[in-house]
């Protein structure tokens, strides 16, 4: 962006959009001493984002600051609420409602000395989220049954410990094979976090010779007195196939262990963030729904169990893994701001930048619901057979690991495309082997110039553990 120097009236040479991006971005609002007209209604993102890109004169703490109406908990997730926005007036000047320019950031002398105070702080944390509203009818029933988890947070703030509940789970067939989908509340945000919980064997009524189903313990308790077993049934809490003809509710409890089970793997189990672009409308600027895709695909796939004795034949039992399905759009920031940061990565920026740019970090999103929802699995205690995490990403890794989850191994997820490469064109699970899928599910290897750069940066920025090489 190219601009001429003005003068001010005091007879000063100042360049006007870097005085402007200066008072508009800092924590305090433009005052009366500054001499131009504010434009509020006219500025755009990608304005003040090509500013930021051009100026020698911008610092950090330019960046996160918010461009629209704002809201009580500006980073609170969720807290983007339109409703709250009656439109944008361009060029209507005497307005008596005008934008208001969020600073989210506290004062530059605060926030030092927060961070003197407790250097493991992390400020760029979102703020607690918005807790949901007061239970109603059947929630209230169930909210006597959440799995609750000790927060780390909690040590150091009122935070109560998170809480989760299922409140309802179907089988749903997928082009890899059958699949629960469990439907969660929490008491952290105001988000429906999903679990697709891959376990074939939750069909067979003798679980004799395969591991213990992955059964959810809130939905499976009973919620009152007055339930039923209609009421039971409706929300998913039975056991075996649910038919016309065949339907057992189920009862209070985990599973206990069957006999093969130290033999077999741990469960697979894969912490996957919301991606409306990649996994509804197969945007090939990532790699997410092939990741939801393959999760599933390697979850589905047989576990081969070796006989003890050579002569006999190895048994197949059916492969078993959950895949937690965090409603974190954009790595926590949102579709809006995603949509955003794909315009930012369209001038130039990488995906971490353009995170950056707009005031958020390059990762928002939080562990401990997922952690709550596997612990209510029955798959997150410390003690036990602990899971084999599929991810890329060290800090999933970390986080995971510092909310108590024994990962037992780290299963890497090479993108399909590398794959390919690699192996001179054939994938493993190429689509001879695949059913075809008119979705994402189902479909094959992803890629394209965006996804290349998109997945480099990961690998160069972001630290993941895939080899370029690969
Ligand atoms: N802000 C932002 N979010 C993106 C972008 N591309 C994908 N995402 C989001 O990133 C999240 C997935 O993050 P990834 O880094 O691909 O995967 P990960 O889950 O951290 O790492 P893996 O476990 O190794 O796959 C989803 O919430 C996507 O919506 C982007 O360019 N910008």
């Amino acid at each position: 962006m190219t601009s001429l120097l003005t003068r001010t009236p005091d007879g000063l040479l100042v360049d006007p959009d870097v005085a402007l991006l200066e008072a508009l971005t800092s924590p305090d609002l433009p005052s009366k001493k500054h001499s131009f007209r504010r434009r509020d209604a006219e500025l755009d993102p990608l304005l003040l984002a090509a500013a930021v890109a051009s100026g020698p004169s911008v610092t950090r703490n330019h960046y996160a600051h918010d461009f629209f109406p704002g809201v009580a908990l500006p980073r609170a997730e969720g807290a983007w609420d339109w409703s709250q926005w009656d439109g944008e007036r361009v060029g209507a000047v005497n307005q008596a409602k005008k934008f208001v320019y969020t600073s989210r950031q506290g004062p530059r002398t605060s926030r030092a000395r927060a961070e003197k105070e407790n250097p493991d702080s992390d400020s760029k944390r979102p703020l607690a989220s918005i807790p949901v509203n007061a239970p109603t009818g059947k929630r209230r029933q169930a909210a006597a049954h959440t799995t609750s988890v000790p927060s780390h947070a909690s040590q150091s703030s009122p935070i109560p410990p998170v809480k989760v509940t299922c409140m309802a789970r179907t089988r749903i067939p997928t082009p890899h094979g059958p699949a629960f989908l469990h439907l969660y509340h929490n008491n952290r945000d105001s988000k429906e976090h999903l679990a697709i919980v891959v376990d074939p064997a939750q069909f067979c009524d003798d679980n004799s010779s395969s591991p213990p189903p992955i059964r959810s313990s809130s939905l499976d308790a009973v919620w009152s007195d007055s339930e039923t077993e209609m009421d039971r049934l409706t929300r998913g809490a039975y056991v075996g196939r649910l038919s016309p003809t065949s339907h057992t509710a189920s009862s209070p409890g985990h599973p206990k262990n069957s006999r093969l089970v130290d033999a077999i793997p741990s469960p697979l189990v894969r912490i996957h963030s919301e991606c409306f672009t990649g996994e509804t409308i197969g945007s090939m600027r990532c790699d997410c729904g092939e990741q939801l895709d393959e999760a599933i695909r390697l979850m589905s796939q047989p576990i081969i169990m070796p006989s003890p004795k050579p002569s006999e034949t190895p048994t197949r039992i059916p492969g078993r893994g959950v895949v937690i399905y965090m409603r974190q759009e954009g790595r926590g920031i949102g579709l809006l701001s995603k949509i955003r940061a794909y315009n930012l990565q369209d001038l130039g920026h990488d995906t971490v930048t353009a995170n950056l740019m707009l005031g958020h970090g390059a990762d928002e999103r939080g562990y401990e619901v997922a952690i709550a929802i596997l612990r209510d699995l029955g798959l997150a205690s410390s003690s036990g057979e602990g899971v084999r995490l599929l991810t890329n990403n060290p800090d999933k890794v970390r986080a995971m690991e510092k909310e108590g989850l024994k990962i037992a191994e780290r299963v890497p997820m090479i993108p399909r495309s590398w794959k390919k490469k690699h192996e001179g064109g054939r994938t493993a699970g190429d689509t001879e082997e695949r059913l075809a899928g008119s979705t994402m599910v189902g479909g094959n290897a992803v890629h394209g110039e965006d996804l290349e750069k998109y997945l480099r940066t990961k690998v160069l920025r972001m630290g993941h553990m895939l080899s370029l090489d690969s």
